[in-house]
């Protein structure tokens, strides 16, 4: 029986902003220029004492006011910041949510204090902690807890296991259900917050401290404790689990060179430092801006810090920055800056949802694929690291250095070519979804002024609204170029490849190390395959996010329309379709159902429902309404000249929130195999003649998966064209039948509605081939034909979708 699934309900919500003053130490001897009032104004007077009366009220003072969710005096305790801001949204780490608390602040001005805190100030770590456990041992449900914890730092852009006693370098990767993952790092089980605070203890023993001018013992690592709650239920819910997740992060210390006298090592660390709390801020601008100034793009991908604390700035997570400030005089210039970004971070929105263990299979699937790769990758890198070290123990001849110190070389500047290249094309791909979102908004504005312009031909409406088309377009020029810089990068990253590539295969023919060099070339081609799975697999991720979204407007359009539970139980009934997790759609009024036949709209509801004739739902209608895209007058910048894959899926997704019903819908398969990785041919990591075709020979591993780019499908642009009409209907007819009589159609979950986040499979993956080629439908009405000219050509590869699962 079919079924459909009610979303999860996301509650968006703002960053929680604490400001914490600490006391004045003994070595300052300046004056305290902060003040809290009403434990949330902080106040920074003026430090230039000689400035009169006078100046004051003619604004020429320093003194500055803020305004945050709390602030603390340098009388209040960890525990008086724990409980005003934190404990409540520690609390719902129990019950599967996300919570992300990390100090901000520059050297000195009290993080490590105010995260780790002393035995008689425990800090907000500890405090965490033994909140969880307290509420676990509490809890008086039959449900399962499982606590594990891990402990890690970035220190000089590597990640190290603080668990670990001597960690090697960690890798960083992107998992759709977890978010950033660290490959490798230990996540060790606990079963008392004594435990934790024992492993806590370990890890800031390793941790890299130095004594600076300002602090003598500074961090000069970014540390992140990450506390995960497994909860089994064991009640009606059997098969759930929720998984909610606790990062602590105490950042390392921000500092200008010249005020902590500092060189060498020291100065290339604080360097380090500074660049990756500049990316942070740099992330914290972005998003304070989007919420004035449309989708600017956000650079995660510019430091390892934050990647690690994206779900934290804009996922899924409850966030807390708690901004540590000095009170000294001389910290004057440090303390505002610090409050501008507090400032800022309040206008951080991040969206909180349960995370409840369902896992898409598909997305599991490459997972898994990307897991076999990663441990291959690691394996051999291991076998790398032996041949290294085997090589090194060889008698101490000049030559033999020379050639051990290019070996070494060629390894280290192969795995850094492979990474780079994964974070390039990443970062690309997440800039390229944020401009396709601004030129929605764009298109949106466009209609917006076309429509009120019928009304009044110009007035206060029209001229806000074409401020903010302005607004958006700036937005995508600067994207733009941040694209142009990324595919520069991307270019040189290619061109290096080459070179490595060269010297691999010249090194292989007459040089001695044979078994060294092949398991480098190895590595290189196991390294390529990972960053296209990882790549393939955000993309998908999107899609998911995009479909999830649609789903979630369309019970919402649902709910607004004021839809009667008896009427959807009747209509879910006569069409046996059965609607899971009731309990997720308390607004629905229907409660305790976990497994309900009811009534809703038939198998395929297209989104612009409200407008729709009832012809509409009963209807073939797999895929929404047509936008003319590709038509547009968007201002394209010169990097995206060629449509890509990811574009096209995502416009895909997009048209499922339209409600645009003018064009008529239609349908329209396209399938190519011309492209690869962010579409364009050059693009592909490898050179053309390393497709995963060669990919694969050269390769014995990888020999038994099945690569995007598959056999059977010839490549050359004029695949992506259409298909004939004939072609379409045969497909269609097929897709149809497939749809609805298979009753794995949809969703491996069984699961027939739209926009559940996931493509199809089944017997339409054996039609395609799952990885082979692209099936795109954006319309089911075959009498629609006259708009297939409209539709942008763009080349796709690499997947198999159908919006309407
Ligand atoms: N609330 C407080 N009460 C008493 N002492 C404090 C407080 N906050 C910080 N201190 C003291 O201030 C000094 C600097 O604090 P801490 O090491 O936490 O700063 P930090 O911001 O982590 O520095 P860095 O970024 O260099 O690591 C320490 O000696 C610490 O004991």
């Amino acid at each position: 029986m079919p079924s459909i699934r009610a979303p999860a309900t996301k509650r968006t919500t703002t960053l929680t902003v604490a400001v914490k003053c600490r006391p004045l130490t003994e070595k300052e001897r300046g004056r305290d220029i902060v003040r809290v009032n009403d434990n949330k104004e902080v106040i920074i007077l003026d430090p230039d004492l000689s400035k009169d009366y006078l100046d004051r009220i003619q604004n020429r003072t320093k003194e500055k006011k803020y305004c945050f969710d709390h602030a603390f005096g340098p009388h209040c305790t960890n525990l008086d910041v724990y409980k005003r801001g934190i404990s409540s949204i520690v609390s719902g780490v129990v019950q599967g949510l996300n919570a992300t608390i990390f100090a901000y602040g520059s050297t000195g001005s009290g993080k490590t204090y105010t995260m780790v805190g002393t035995q008689e100030d425990p800090g907000l770590m500890v405090l965490s902690l033994h909140t969880i456990f307290a509420l676990i041992k509490k809890d008086k449900s039959s449900d399962e807890f499982e606590v594990s914890c891990s402990y890690l730092e970035v220190y000089n852009e590597v990640i190290y296991d603080l668990l670990e006693k001597s960690s090697g370098h960690l890798e960083l990767r992107e998992d759709p259900q977890q978010g950033i993952m660290i490959v490798g790092l230990r996540c060790i089980k606990v079963h008392s917050a004594d435990k934790i605070l024992e492993l806590l203890n370990l890890g800031n023993s390793r941790r890299k401290t130095e004594s600076t001018e300002a602090n003598a013992t500074s961090s000069r690592s970014h540390a992140v404790l990450e506390i995960t709650v497994k909860r089994k239920q064991r009640n009606k819910y059997q098969n759930q689990v929720m998984r909610g997740k606790l990062a602590l992060v105490d950042l390392a210390g921000s500092e200008r060179a010249s005020e902590t006298n500092s060189g060498g090592q020291k100065l290339r660390d604080g360097a380090n430092i500074n660049r990756s709390l500049l990316a942070l801020a740099n992330c914290i601008n972005a998003l304070g801006k989007q919420q004035k100034k449309g989708l600017a793009y956000v650079p995660y991908r510019n430091s390892k810090l934050t990647r690690i604390l994206k779900d934290g700035l804009s996922g899924n997570s409850q966030t807390v920055m708690v901004a540590t400030i000095s009170p000294a005089d001389n910290q004057y210039h440090h303390t505002i800056n610090t409050l501008k970004y507090a400032d800022r971070a309040k206008e951080i929105k991040t969206h909180i949802q349960k995370n409840i263990g369902m896992i898409d299979t598909h997305v599991s699937d490459y997972q898994r694929m990307i897991d076999s790769l990663q441990t291959e990758v690691c394996r051999l890198r291991k076998e790398l690291a032996e041949k290294e070290s085997q090589l090194s123990v060889k008698p101490a001849e000049k030559a033999v250095d020379d050639e051990l110190s290019w070996l070494d070389i060629l390894s280290r500047e192969t795995s850094e070519n492979v990474q780079e290249r994964i974070n390039l094309q990443k970062a690309l791909f997440e800039l390229e979804e944020t401009n396709l979102r601004n030129r929605i908004e764009l298109q949106h504005l466009d209609d917006a002024i076309a429509k009120q312009q019928a009304i009044e031909r110009e007035g206060a409406v029209v001229e806000t609204l074409r401020a903010r088309q302005q607004v958006i377009l700036d937005n995508i020029r600067d994207n733009d170029e941040v694209g142009i810089n990324y595919q520069k990068e991307i270019e040189e990253n290619e061109k290096h490849r080459c070179q490595l590539q060269d010297m691999i295969e010249k090194a292989i023919s007459k040089d001695g190390n044979k078994t060294y060099l092949r398991i480098l070339s190895q590595y290189r081609l196991l390294g390529m395959a990972n960053t296209e799975l990882q790549f393939e697999m955000a993309m998908r991720d999107q899609i998911i996010h995009n479909q999830r979204e649609a789903q979630r407007n369309l019970w919402n359009l649902l709910m607004g329309l004021g839809l009667e539970e008896k009427h959807l139980l009747d209509f879910a009934v006569k069409h046996g379709i059965i609607i899971e997790d009731w309990m997720m759609m308390p607004h629905l009024g229907i409660s305790d159902k976990k497994q309900s036949s009811v009534s809703a709209f038939g198998r395929y509801v297209p989104m612009g429902y409200s407008q729709c004739s009832s012809q509409s739902f009963s209807g073939s209608c797999i895929f929404q309404h047509y936008q003319d895209f590709g038509s547009r007058s968007f201002s394209r910048g010169p990097w995206d000249a060629s449509g890509t894959f990811c574009r096209e899926e995502h416009h895909s997704s997009y048209y499922m929130l339209s409600n645009d019903l003018s064009p008529p819908a239609y349908l329209r398969l396209r399938k190519s195999a011309n492209h690869w990785i962010g579409g364009a041919p050059d693009s592909w990591f490898g050179t053309p003649a390393k497709r995963p075709q060669n990919l694969r020979s050269s390769c014995p591993e990888l020999r038994n998966w099945t690569s995007p780019c598959c056999e059977g499908f010839p490549s050359g642009s004029s695949l992506s064209a259409d298909l004939s009409y004939q072609h379409k209907e045969t497909w269609n007819n097929a897709s149809r039948q497939h749809l609805y009589k298979s009753p794995n159609a949809g969703m491996s979950g069984g699961q027939t509605m739209m926009g559940n986040g996931g493509t199809a499979r089944g017997s339409s993956a054996q039609l395609s081939g799952l990885h082979s080629s692209n099936h795109i439908f954006q319309h089911t009405e075959p009498s629609s034909g006259p708009n297939i000219s409209h539709v942008p050509s763009f080349a796709t590869a690499g997947t198999n979708l159908f919006c309407n699962p």
